[in-house]
């Protein structure tokens, strides 16, 4: 039966969909903790957003709760699931079995749907080695056998992982093969065309955020604490001029 578009998930923005999957890996939690119902505050600080942004996510795959009552755990997971497509398998290609590409093997994926069916590089000392990955071991395969892998073990996501300087050339390769969809660790801006859907994934941009926030949380306490002399305190108004 042709799914609706709430179900096929067409039309949920990309940061929507980000959180979503968020939502989904609490709820299982919740469930294994025998939770059976749950409002939208306690998912949403599970999940560490506001209850509005978690009602307007959770609106895109027409999920509405009970007022008074709340979300029903196992229907919820069952909704989002369905909308994220989870129940479908992905092919993983992975390119770079550097220090990152092997960390990522051991963790990609686990019990979410996703398995990595081919890793590649240009290293003649890597090539033909085997890692373990998900219980499987993968050989590390020349980059020149790249779609010839990628179409008989029907990849649908690529990794790149690669060292900065051949990344574009690898993204290239992977969407000759016919791989629509990338995850992009190096720190090179892919192009690509249109129908090809990249993600950048920066710790070191998430680190700075972080920074960001502390030294503004820092900044804060210093303009809102009363002074040792015993200066009156600011307002409110006063504060946000100061801050
Ligand atoms: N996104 C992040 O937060 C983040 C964090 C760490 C590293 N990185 C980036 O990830 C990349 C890999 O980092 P690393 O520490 O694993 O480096 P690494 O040097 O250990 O590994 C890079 C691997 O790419 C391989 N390679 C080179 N040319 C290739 C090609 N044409 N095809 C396939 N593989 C090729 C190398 O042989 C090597 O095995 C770098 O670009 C680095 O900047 C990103």
């Amino acid at each position: 039966m042709p799914r609706s578009p709430e179900e096929n998930g067409s039309s949920i923005p990309d940061a929507s969909v980000a959180r979503l999957a968020t939502y989904l890996h609490v709820l299982r939690l919740f469930s294994e903790h025998g939770v059976l119902i749950t409002s939208s505050g306690q998912l949403a600080t599970a999940a560490g957003v506001n209850s509005a942004i978690l009602r307007k996510d959770l609106s895109h795959v027409g999920a509405n709760g009970v007022r008074g009552v709340g979300y029903d755990v196992r229907r919820l997971t069952a909704r989002i699931a369905l909308a994220l497509h989870t129940e479908d398998t992905h092919n993983v290609a992975l390119a770079g079995a550097g220090f990152l590409g092997r960390a990522l093997l051991a963790h990609t994926g686990l019990g979410r749907g996703f398995t990595v069916v081919a890793m590649f590089d240009t290293d003649p000392d890597l090539i033909g080695t085997t890692f373990p990955a998900a219980g499987v071991e993968l050989t590390v395969e020349p980059m020149t056998d790249l779609a010839e892998h990628c179409a008989a073990k029907g990849v649908d996501i690529a990794v790149v992982a690669t060292s900065d300087a051949i990344a574009q050339q690898t993204c290239d390769a992977f969407v000759r093969a016919g791989v629509r969809q990338i995850l992009n660790f190096t720190t090179v801006s892919l192009h690509t065309t249109s129908d090809v859907h990249i993600r950048p994934v920066d710790l070191a941009l998430e680190l700075q955020v972080l920074a960001f926030n502390a030294s503004r949380n820092a900044g804060e306490e210093l303009t809102t604490k009363p002074a040792a002399d015993s200066a009156p305190q600011m307002s409110t108004a006063q504060r946000s001029v100061a801050v």
